[in-house]
């Protein structure tokens, strides 16, 4: 195993530089996000919160090379993923990102073990069993292995999906409203999961969600509007960023806009 070497410790695990993503052309023509800066350090929870269209989803999937960015650079530690050929960038997203989605995608004819283990079997990397048991663990599915997902609850469900996520021991995990099915008590579950990750584990874990009370778990809120990041919020609490949302009215125009983030200080 390699150890990262102090440069590559100091680097985020994840950094986009002047990101821009624009879809279509002419009439059509969007501006998903505009030349946004962003690091996401080891070792942290960031959400990534805003308005619907603001390009949380386009954000998230140009770090995770899902998607290729139209200007700029997007970072997964010193890699830069505009330099990767098609077959390096599967790679990559296999060995080094874990990816979370509000649909669990697990596949139904295998175990939660087997799901837990399948992007390291297709890889045909063993599992380090120390650290997997963790992972097991701190998710609390023990006793759940052997079922397969129709046996499982949907928050049951969903932390098979964020075990996979991070039985690779990957740099960073996405996770797009990983809560978005749940009810609030199973969603609190794979909350707590995610943030355990980051606390006990040391992981990095990245989430959009539209719910004040997921973003409460994070350590940092990005708040995005019209593909821009307009505003930033530490040790965050659900009241505060419910209040910080307030300021997003959709019936405001662009200077209407404008005017709420001024009101809430941003700007
Ligand atoms: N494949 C695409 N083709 C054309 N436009 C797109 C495409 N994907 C996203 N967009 C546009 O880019 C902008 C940002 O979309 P994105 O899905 O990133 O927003 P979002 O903040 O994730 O929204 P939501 O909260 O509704 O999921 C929107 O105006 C959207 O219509």
């Amino acid at each position: 195993m390699t150890l990262p070497g102090p440069q590559s410790a100091a680097l985020p695990a994840a950094r986009g530089r002047t990101l821009t993503k624009v879809f279509g052309e002419g009439d059509t023509r969007v501006v998903a996000l505009d030349r946004v800066d962003v690091d996401f350090d080891r070792g942290r929870f960031t959400a990534i919160m805003g308005p619907s269209g603001s390009g949380k989803s386009t954000l998230m999937h140009c770090m995770a090379g899902l998607d290729s960015v139209t200007e700029g650079q997007a970072f997964i530690g010193d890699v830069d993923l505009s330099s990767l050929d098609d077959k390096a960038l599967t790679v990559l997203r296999r060995d080094r990102i874990g990816f979370v989605f509000q649909a669990f995608n697990l596949l139904p004819t295998l175990t939660a073990l087997e799901n837990i283990t399948l992007p390291m079997d297709i890889a045909g990397r063993k599992p380090d069993q120390a650290w997997l048991d963790q992972v097991i663990d701190t998710v609390g599915l023990r006793d759940r292995l052997a079922h397969r997902p129709t046996e499982l609850s949907g928050g049951q469900q969903q932390r098979v999906a964020c075990a996979r996520a991070l039985a690779g021991r990957p740099d960073i995990v996405f996770a797009d409203e990983p809560t978005g099915n749940l009810d609030s008590r199973s969603g609190a579950d794979v909350l707590d999961f995610l943030r355990s990750s980051v606390r006990r584990m040391d992981q990095t874990v990245v989430m959009v969600t539209h719910d004040p009370k997921a973003a409460g778990y994070a350590d940092r809120v990005l708040f995005l509007a019209d593909g821009r990041i307009v505003d930033e919020m530490a040790e965050p609490t659900a009241e505060r960023v419910l209040e910080r949302l307030k300021a997003f009215d959709p019936a405001e125009d662009r200077t209407g806009e404008a005017d709420a983030a001024s009101r809430a200080g941003v700007r």
